[in-house]
């Protein structure tokens, strides 16, 4: 596996306090790595370090190859808090000045305006911008130079729903198109769950986990969930059953049901469909997803 970042046991001391405590995380290249934990976890620490907007009390990193003290950021982009943009500028603007300000060439700032969603906006000033815009204007300015890593610190607080669909929309394409890795850190698990490759979980300054989507999916593999219009709820209990005789089905509601045994959901579908039984969903189990990562952030011990 090609890492894009290594940490070694880096911390980070303030006075007497251990912010960060021995963390050790590997981020694959082409990754949407998901960074987990409570407020006051570390996480912005650890990203600020990674940026190099501040200096780890001991430890390492390994960035883009280059070992700490040699790291180019040349190819990074970075949206650590809140996004520092030129309220009395447009879009287009601040783009053509921060370009300015980090030495680089030009470039297609329309282009990343449309990327991020902003190419109708780009006259606007940028004060008269709702947040999700304002957010995406800070994506904007850390894609300047067209960076192969970008590290993103909680880009959705704040955003309503249309706006944290948008910004999930908008970073899987970076990630599937221009094959950049995606270093993410939120709290808000259900949206990272649906982003994230990769993940650590943070608590207290320590890691507790690091793992795969794969290893996540696995460990919260008790069953699938399917729901129907609730007219054939019955019909469909009844089918499971002869389809799947060994396996428990559980009614959860008057519309859906809870398989308690990874079977694969296109098959349980199109036996469902061909026995004319209304399917309205079908999915793992994201409950098991959310109490997964809540015990390892109420119980974990570090690694
Ligand atoms: N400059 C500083 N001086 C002293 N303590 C600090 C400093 N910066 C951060 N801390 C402390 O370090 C701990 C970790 O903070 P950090 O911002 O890294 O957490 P976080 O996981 O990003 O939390 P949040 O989700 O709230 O942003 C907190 O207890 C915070 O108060």
């Amino acid at each position: 596996m090609e890492y894009i970042l290594q940490t070694d046991n880096l911390s980070k001391v303030y006075g007497t306090k251990t912010v960060l405590d021995h963390v050790s995380i590997h981020v694959p290249k082409k990754s949407i790595y998901g960074l987990v934990g409570k407020n006051g976890a570390g996480k912005t620490t650890l990203m600020r370090i990674i940026c190099g907007l501040t200096q780890q009390s001991e430890g390492s990193y390994t960035l883009q190859g280059k070992s700490n003290g040699d790291a180019v950021r040349n190819n990074m982009g970075m949206l650590i808090e809140k996004p520092g943009i030129y309220e009395h500028m447009t879009a287009l603007e601040n783009l053509r000045y921060f370009s300015l300000l980090f030495g680089l060439q030009s470039q297609d700032y329309r282009k990343i305006l449309e990327m991020v969603g902003l190419q109708n906006a780009e006259k606007k000033k940028a004060r008269q911008f709702s947040l999700g815009m304002k957010q995406r204007l800070g994506i904007a300015i850390s894609l300047l130079g067209n960076p192969d890593f970008l590290i993103l610190d909680e880009p959705i607080n704040g955003l309503d729903p249309e706006g944290v669909y948008e910004m999930r929309k908008m970073l899987e394409t970076l990630n599937r198109e221009n094959g950049t890795t995606i270093m993410i850190a939120s709290h808000i698990l259900s949206e990272l769950y649906k982003l994230a490759t990769d993940y650590a979980i943070i608590e207290g300054g320590c890691l507790i986990d690091e793992f795969s989507k794969e290893t996540l999916e696995h460990a919260c593999s008790s069953g699938v969930r399917v729901t129907v219009e609730p007219e054939y709820l019955q019909d469909a209990k009844t089918l499971i059953a002869s389809r799947y005789p060994d396996v428990r089905c559980e009614v959860l509601s008057n519309q859906s049901l809870h398989l308690h045994e990874k079977i694969n959901p296109a098959d349980l579908n199109q036996f469902l469909v061909e026995n004319k039984v209304r399917v309205c969903g079908l999915g793992t189990n994201e409950e098991d997803i959310e109490k997964f990562f809540v015990e390892k952030l109420s119980g974990g011990q570090a690694v």
